[in-house]
């Protein structure tokens, strides 16, 4: 499989592994994935094998219900009609149809039984994905796009349950089925079958011929859908964009042109099985011939009795029915087995930050942090912080300013831990950040970022976000200290308001004081505040300032702002430049410097320069 994902190289990816080897390799690797693919789904299984068993004796059953029928019939013509046997039609009607109610009856159960088994195991996937996919860290997230992560856990743990609830099963009747059916007729009349099973290999040969095909032509099909379904997520999500630039005619022609690709893919799938089904049935009819003519001929000598041939015929059909599954089966098991690659590449990511086994639990902090000799780069060619040492003293407002792509949110991630140092280390009043529990840091810790991530639910929810089974006047207490009191209160349905498509519209100035009121109801010790004032008109910056004021007090904080009218009262104000301290100090003592902060102070307000006010 040649996603994107394995070409950015997963260390416990299965091509990391095998390799992108010959042919020979890449059939170990299908062998292996197969192969694990079921010890895994078995796994999930487990506990259950009480509704595994029903199953399967259902299937059994019907199995050999199957023989029934044709029994009964060859039975009438035979017996039943020449010795004109006028009491036996009863039990005849009576037998074919009660053996049609069982085979109703078995049929109901082992599909509500395997049923239930495959949704358990795919319910527990599911969640196991979703559970490792919550503990990777940041840099995982960095390298992977959203729209294949969400395929991953719908679409392809979705396949799998096609396989868990029929392919398991079906594969293990049907050889029962065919074996005992062949045993059955090779006992009755061995030529026949003899002749009649002629035609199998080459339907088989068929079949592994097509099989090849329907996989290249199955694999073409998925990654058009998922072409479909990135540029679906790419363009709806950002439909604003596509608006403000007029471009709606042509996204929707790229749209058109994958929407093609789509169709041509699944047309050439139909192409291959209506030339695969034609010849299967003629080779089924050619099985059928051989067992007339030769029947005829045999019935003609006086070897074969009439109800034997048209029992024989009714028999192919149900020996013909598991070549047909069996196909069927294999294109199932190689979607699956895809499938269940993309979802393996995911839960053998180890995530590079991990917190050792006997982390420690951090206990309530000053909020001293200190980065000495810090070393850090998101990839390993391009520095991002070098010989990095800075020191935030517990209780005040570090400011962190400097020109785009100067690192300074870099340091705010580093904090939080979502990325490791490559050298150096972070202390947290002493506990170097790789020995502390990070739950227990980021419970201490509150984010206030530009980019404000509300979810679905009402404004009560989402203030309750950050401590959660807060009380109502906690909520509201919170919310009066962010400013978001009253404009809450205006909406109908108060706190109770749901936020969100089908909820009420929040201004960009409104979303920025809930989530102050989630970080002031959380009551972190340390606060990060990430260009939290920009892009606001002056009454909601007003209204945001002294709200953000209020989540200041008390508590370290690390403040990152390209306007410098908003940390002139900072503590400390550090200039970064390229990953390095160029300088740092208080406002004043920085402008007297005349140096870096100085001229970026000069271009915000230039009139300042001719003796005139900081706007
Ligand atoms: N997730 C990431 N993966 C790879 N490189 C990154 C990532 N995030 C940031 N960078 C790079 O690291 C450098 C520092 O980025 P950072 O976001 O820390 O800068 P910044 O000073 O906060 O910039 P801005 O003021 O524009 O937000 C930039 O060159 C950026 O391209």
């Amino acid at each position: 499989m040649e996603s994107g994902w394995a070409r950015e190289g997963f260390p416990g990816g299965p091509r990391g592994r095998f390799g992108a080897g010959d042919d020979g390799g890449k059939r170990k690797l299908k062998d292996r994935t197969v192969r694990n693919m079921y010890k895994r789904m078995f796994f999930h299984v487990k506990g259950r094998w009480g509704l595994m068993l029903l199953a399967l004796a259902c299937l059994i059953s019907n199995s050999l219900l199957e023989f029934v029928i044709p029994q009964l019939t060859r039975y009438t013509i035979d017996d039943v009609i020449p010795g004109k046997l006028f009491g036996a039609l009863p039990w005849v009607a009576a037998g074919v149809l009660g053996t049609a109610v069982l085979l109703g009856v078995f049929g109901y159960l082992s599909s509500i039984a395997l049923a239930s088994v495959g949704q358990r195991a795919i319910f527990d996937l599911r969640n196991e994905l979703y559970r490792h996919l919550q503990s990777l860290d940041m840099a995982f997230y960095d390298r992977n796009r959203t729209g294949d992560l969400m395929s991953r856990v719908t679409s392809d743990v979705g396949m799998l349950q096609q396989l868990v609830s029929a392919g398991m099963m079906q594969i293990a009747t049907d050889l029962f089925t065919f074996t005992a059916i062949a045993l059955y007729m090779l006992y009755v009349d061995w030529q026949l079958t003899l002749l009649m099973l002629a035609t199998f290999p080459l339907m088989l040969f068929t079949t592994r011929k097509f099989s090849k095909r329907f996989r290249t032509s199955f694999k073409t099909v998925q990654q058009s859908v998922a072409e479909v379904s990135n540029h679906l997520q790419d363009t709806l999500s950002g439909i604003r964009v596509i608006k403000s630039f007029a471009n709606e005619d042509y996204e929707s022609e790229r749209f058109a042109e994958r929407s093609e690709t789509n169709m041509k893919a699944n047309l050439r799938t139909v192409r291959l099985r209506a030339i695969y089904e034609p010849i299967i049935d003629m080779l089924n009819y050619l099985g059928m011939v051989a067992v007339l003519v030769f029947g005829a001929w045999q019935v003609m000598r006086g070897h074969l009795t009439v109800g034997a041939i048209v029992a024989f015929l009714a028999y192919l059909r149900l020996l013909q029915n598991p070549i047909r599954h069996f196909s069927r089966i294999l294109n199932t098991i190689q979607q699956s087995a895809a499938a269940y690659e993309r979802i393996m590449e995911v839960l053998e990511t180890k995530p590079e930050v991990t917190e050792k086994e006997d982390a420690v639990r951090l206990p309530p902090i000053g909020g001293h942090i200190v980065f000495k000799d810090v070393g850090f780069s998101y990839r390993s060619d391009v520095p991002v912080l070098r010989d990095f040492n800075l020191e935030f003293t517990p209780g005040k407002v570090t400011a962190l300013v400097g020109p785009s792509g100067a690192g300074k949110s870099t340091v705010a991630h580093l904090i939080a831990r979502f990325y490791d140092p490559q050298q150096g280390t972070i202390t947290v009043d002493g506990f170097p950040l790789k020995d502390i529990s990070a739950k227990s840091l980021r419970e201490q810790m509150g984010v206030v970022s530009q980019e404000i991530v509300l979810f679905n639910g009402t404004v009560r929810d989402n203030i309750m976000y950050g401590k959660p089974g807060a009380t109502d006047e906690e909520i509201i207490a919170a919310a009066k200290a962010a400013n978001a009191h009253s404009f809450i209160s205006s909406f109908p349905k108060g706190y109770d308001s749901e936020i969100g498509e089908r909820g009420v519209k929040l201004s960009g100035g409104q979303k920025q004081r809930l989530s102050i009121a989630r970080a002031i109801l959380k009551n972190p010790r340390l606060i990060v505040l990430d260009e939290a004032t920009a892009s606001l008109d002056t009454e909601s910056e007003h209204l945001i300032q002294e709200a953000l004021a209020r989540l200041l007090v008390g508590r370290t904080c690390l403040v990152i702002a390209h306007r410098l009218s908003t940390i002139q009262s900072a503590d400390r104000i550090v200039v970064l430049d390229q990953g390095t301290i160029v300088e740092s100090g208080t406002h004043e003592e920085l402008l007297h410097l005349n140096g870096k902060y100085r001229r970026l102070y000069d271009m915000q307000f230039p009139q300042e320069q001719a003796g005139g006010e900081p706007a």
